[in-house]
């Protein structure tokens, strides 16, 4: 495919094979979007770790072909037209399979709607997987950090995220409101004349595939268990619907591996994964209180954007926390750090590139590049316990050195 805008550097494209394995040659072509606000200071940061510790793993042998995409204001500058997210950009991505990208911002009520979930929809990036683990050294406002140690599958294309919803006083959520009322026998809306009406669509397809994955994943890694994350109690046919699902697939396709908490007391047999479930806001003080007892967690997208950032919070901040949106059947994967374009930090050289660096890190891995992973966690891990950090975590250390964004990189590099 040609594109207008997008250079294509020399390199080769990763190809998904049936078996969903990736096809990765030694030079792959990766594309990245730097993003909005601090996105560009982030994105040279961490593109000078990951670049080092490819050279450093495979001695020149192996390097990634960058290929920058264009979204936010600057595929406005690039387009020379406001253009937030070129089609041409989500066409490459398809082509090319993997790519990175910083934050992109989503304005508060008008304008654009969030481009973030546009590239997730658009590209049926079905799981936002959220990896949560402390890293030895870093900050907490936890007494344990190191008892966290959980991996988030948030739903990334349904739930109230959808975006269909109208706003109050319009000719549109009058005629909503209308067949609620008059056709579906509604009395329940408070104050008709004056609400918004937002729909949350949860289906069994997508609760199951997003289940099916943290199961895989699971079992795959040998982790003790899978929670299932909702507030069915309050909304039964939405997120009730996912934990009866959940359940219903785990009873169909995995009994021989795994048991449901109800089915066995609690006490799975020998060497079978637990699937439990926990109402929402009890997980989030869990989260707090007794995290040793959670492990993969399974959530719908609203949950699980509540539940990252918090548990985020718990060994560090999202300074700290990576995250890629994946489609395991295509083999089409964006990565991208967990928090937002932190505008009042945009350009200064100031914030903390981890959480973008260890997305990279993630990237790595999943093209199979684990030496060149293991030497970003390598160097980061060591920064940290040299106690050189960025102004997050210094603010909450003593004896800390802090340093910028660009020098944060630098010192990583050095303890490669
Ligand atoms: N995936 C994406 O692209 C996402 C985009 N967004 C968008 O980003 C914009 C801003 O959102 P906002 O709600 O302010 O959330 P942000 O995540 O951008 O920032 C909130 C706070 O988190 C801390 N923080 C964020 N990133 C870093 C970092 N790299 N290092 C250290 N601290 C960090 C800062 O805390 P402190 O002030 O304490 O220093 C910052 O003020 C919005 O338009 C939003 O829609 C939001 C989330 C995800
Ligand atoms: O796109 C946005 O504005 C928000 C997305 C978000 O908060 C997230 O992905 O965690
Ligand atoms: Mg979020």
């Amino acid at each position: 495919m040609s594109y207008q805008k997008i250079k294509i550097p020399a390199g080769d494209r990763i190809l998904a094979g049936k078996d969903g394995k990736l096809q990765v040659s030694d030079r792959p072509v990766v594309g990245f979007i730097e993003g909005d606000g601090i996105g560009p200071d982030i994105t040279k940061a961490s593109m000078m770790i990951w670049n080092r510790a490819v050279e450093k793993a495979y001695g020149g042998k192996r390097a990634i072909a960058w290929m920058e995409l264009f979204a936010g204001e600057k595929a406005n500058e690039v387009y020379g037209e406001p253009l937030w997210l070129p089609g041409e950009t989500v066409d490459a991505i398809r082509e090319y399979l993997v790519a990175i990208k910083g934050p992109l911002t989503t304005p508060i009520g008008g304008g654009i709607r969030s481009l973030n979930v546009a590239l997730r929809q658009q590209l049926d990036l079905y799981v936002c997987l959220r990896p949560v683990r402390y890293y030895a050294g870093v900050p907490s406002p936890v007494k344990s950090p190191e008892k966290t140690d959980m991996v988030v599958f948030r739903e990334n294309t349904e739930d109230i995220y959808a975006g269909i919803e109208w706003n109050a006083g319009t000719p549109e959520v009058k005629k909503v409101i209308d067949f609620l009322q008059n056709e579906m026998g509604v009395k329940k809306i408070r104050f008709p004349e004056t609400s918004s009406i937002g729909v949350k669509p949860v289906s069994v397809e997508g609760s199951e595939r997003l289940i099916r994955a943290a199961i895989e994943y699971a079992l795959k890694n040998n982790r003790r268990s899978v929670t299932l994350v909702h507030k069915g109690n309050i909304m039964k046919f939405t997120e009730g619907g996912f934990k009866n699902w959940g359940y219903d697939l785990v009873r169909r396709e995995y009994a021989d591996v795994a048991a449901v908490a109800a089915d066995c007391d609690w006490n799975p047999p020998a060497g079978k994964l637990l699937v439990k479930d926990c109402i929402c806001d009890a997980f989030l003080q869990q989260i707090l209180t007794r995290p040793e007892e959670y492990d993969v967690i399974a959530t719908m997208n609203l949950n699980g954007d509540y539940v990252s950032d918090a548990l985020a919070a718990c060994v560090g901040g999202i300074g700290i926390a990576p995250g890629a949106n994946i489609n395991y059947t295509t083999g089409h994967a964006l990565f991208e750090a967990t928090h937002g374009t932190a505008p009042k930090y945009a350009g200064l050289d100031k914030v903390n590139p981890c959480s973008l660096a260890l997305s990279g890190e993630m990237l790595l891995r999943h093209l199979g590049w684990t030496e060149a992973a293991e030497l970003i966690n390598q160097g980061i891990e060591k920064a940290i316990s040299d106690r050189v950090v960025t102004y997050d975590f210094a603010r909450m250390m003593e004896n800390a050195t802090e340093v910028g964004c660009s020098d944060f990189a630098k010192a990583v590099v050095e303890r490669m």
